[in-house]
């Protein structure tokens, strides 16, 4: 299969999409699915996550997941988070877009206006100005917010792993976090129409998929075009 980059404005490079929504939703089975689908279309693309996604970055994740980052406070933690999202920008995100590569990235800044900003209640001002710091110029172009009551995910995050109804992680009386979590992701939806899609996200993975490729192709419709040509 070849990896052409199908047309872009000149000097515009690839294209940044990013996954977003509550725990165990669906994001990285449709981050791959996408991948799939456009690189059958001859888009290359690059995939990559948050936290980590370089290998300094991935490093930080370790600790960020393990909860010890949280002992530092909610501000420490956005810190670290921007620290690694910063390195992870610089040494693949700007670069991968500049080969002309679509970035594919499992999380990005709303997870942490959701997590740290609304639930951690981190300063809106210390959210925003990390942001830019660690983000700069590479701003997603696409943001998919896959979208579900909170039970679905939690439901779907418990089978995934292997855990019963009653397990800790994500035990029933954390369903309110969820919950205020889930809003806050469709609140970001609601400010930023043109960069984000929400998406339902119940159903099948291929009904789900399908929702996820009208939009995509809406945003860029010449990728119709190229997959019938790519499937000649
Ligand atoms: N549409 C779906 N319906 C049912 N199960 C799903 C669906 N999408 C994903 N899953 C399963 O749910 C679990 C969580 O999915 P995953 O993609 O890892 O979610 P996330 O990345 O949002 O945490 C996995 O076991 C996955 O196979
Ligand atoms: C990117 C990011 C993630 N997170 C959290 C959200 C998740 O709980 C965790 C990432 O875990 P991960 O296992 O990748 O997510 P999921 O459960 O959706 O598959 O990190 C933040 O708190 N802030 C952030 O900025």
């Amino acid at each position: 299969m070849s990896a052409v980059p199908i047309s872009a404005p000149a000097g515009a490079g690839g294209r940044f999409i990013t996954f977003e929504g509550g725990e165990g939703v669906g994001k990285s089975t449709q981050l791959r699915r996408l991948a799939e689908r456009l690189q059958a279309a001859g888009v290359a693309v690059t995939v990559t996550r948050e936290p980590g996604g370089s290998p300094r970055a991935e490093q930080l994740r370790a600790f960020l997941l393990s909860g010890k980052a949280k002992r530092y406070g909610t501000s420490a933690e956005t810190a670290l988070i921007a620290a690694g999202r910063a390195d992870h920008v610089d040494r693949l995100i700007r670069p991968a877009l500049k080969r002309g590569d679509w970035v594919l990235c499992d999380r990005f800044i709303d997870s942490t206006r959701c997590y740290q900003g609304v639930l951690g209640q981190a300063p809106e001002r210390l959210i925003a100005g990390l942001e830019r710091l660690a983000a700069r110029d590479v701003m997603p172009d696409l943001t998919l917010i896959l979208d579900a009551p909170a039970s679905v995910g939690l439901g779907r995050a418990r089978r995934r792993a292997g855990l019963d109804a009653a397990a800790d992680r994500f035990e029933s009386e954390d369903e309110s976090f969820h919950q205020r979590l889930r809003e806050a992701f469709i609140e970001i939806a609601r400010h930023e129409p043109e960069r984000c899609l929400l998406i339902d996200a119940l159903g099948d993975a291929d009904a789900v998929a399908a929702r996820i490729w009208d939009g995509v192709v809406r945003r860029w419709p010449e990728l119709a075009t190229q997959t019938k040509e790519a499937a000649r």
